[in-house]
């Protein structure tokens, strides 16, 4: 399908780290699957490139039929459509930075792994996206198997939440090792860790925080804590973190300042969101921003 599969070192410009004095951006790229609901994946990682400045290309894995009670229908984009996408951006874009999402095959995750590997000057933020917030499973175990294989090994960073941690170490989904833990024994996989710590309501529905981990290999794992938003709408809010990430780290940030940017930003739109009333299930994280007039009443 693509002339650039056959050398292991992808095209590319380079990539500018702020803003030029032409004004152009940072470009940062998506792979990610679409939400209908516009909640999370393409829609989350776009809507949150544009509010943080830098400009999204989106390489799109799989359409799902979601909304906010339930993904009602997956369907896949071939394999060889994917590294299409990828060769197109790669062929003509400076990315700065690189985030996934649901890539929902083991072949998609090794492409990726091939075709946009990490590196200081294009840092790959992997979000291990296996479970929607509905329950819906997006990523079976042969696809667990080949990001430890071949994803996070190649990553800068990846963003497990709790259950996503247990997946990836091969522990059960009732394992009780503590949340620090996973993430210093994650990070010996190849790559920093982020777990994140938003508050499991089948748990922890008073939590007055949240903590995330950051775990480097060889170090001790640190705590990011941050006040908890009391919100059900919270659809996409793994999505936007990620994407904020990676965002801030294509302008040149480094990973902790990065984390708390992208903590305090997911926050922030948690807040937006938390009074409204959209669908019957766990609505949206807010993708919307003031009017420069002012929030409407
Ligand atoms: N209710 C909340 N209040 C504040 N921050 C939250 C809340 N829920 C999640 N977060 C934060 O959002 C980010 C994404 O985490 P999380 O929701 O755990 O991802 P996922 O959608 O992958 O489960 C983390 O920084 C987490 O701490
Ligand atoms: C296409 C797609 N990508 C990612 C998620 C995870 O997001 P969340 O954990 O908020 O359900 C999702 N539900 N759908």
């Amino acid at each position: 399908m693509s002339a650039s599969r056959s050398s292991s070192a992808p095209r590319q410009a380079s990539a500018p780290r702020q803003a030029s004095a032409t004004g152009t951006p940072p470009v940062v790229l998506s792979v990610a699957g679409t939400d209908s609901g516009g909640a999370a994946g393409t829609a989350a990682d776009l809507t949150t490139f544009a509010a943080l400045g830098v400009h999204g290309a989106c390489v799109v894995t799989a359409v799902t039929a979601q909304d906010t009670t339930a993904v009602h229908a997956v369907h896949p984009v071939p394999p060889a459509v994917v590294a299409a996408q990828v060769d197109a951006v790669l062929g003509d874009l400076p990315l700065a930075a690189v985030k996934t999402g649901m890539l929902g095959s083991p072949v998609v995750v090794a492409l990726v792994a091939e075709l946009l590997a990490g590196s200081p000057s294009r840092p790959l933020v992997v979000d291990p996206v296996l479970v929607a917030t509905s329950g819906a499973v997006l990523g079976d175990g042969a696809v667990v198997a080949a990001y430890v294989a071949s994803l996070l090994p190649v990553a800068t960073v990846v963003t497990p939440n709790v259950d996503e941690a247990r997946a990836l170490l091969g522990r059960a989904p009732d394992d009780r090792t503590p949340a620090r833990d996973l993430a210093g024994e994650l990070a010996l996989l190849g790559a920093a860790v982020l777990l994140t710590g938003g508050p499991d309501p089948r748990h922890d529905e008073h939590a007055r925080c949240c903590t995330d981990w950051l775990a480097l290999p060889g170090a001790e794992p640190r705590a990011l804590r941050h006040p908890r938003v009391a919100t059900r709408n919270d659809h996409g809010s793994g999505c936007t973190y990620a994407s904020a990430l990676a965002a801030h780290l294509a302008q040149g940030e480094g990973l902790a300042s990065a984390a708390d940017r992208a903590a305090a930003y997911t926050a922030h739109q948690l807040v937006r969101s938390a009074p409204w009333r959209l669908g019957r299930g766990r609505g949206p994280v807010a993708h919307v921003h003031p009017h420069p007039a002012g929030e409407p009443a």
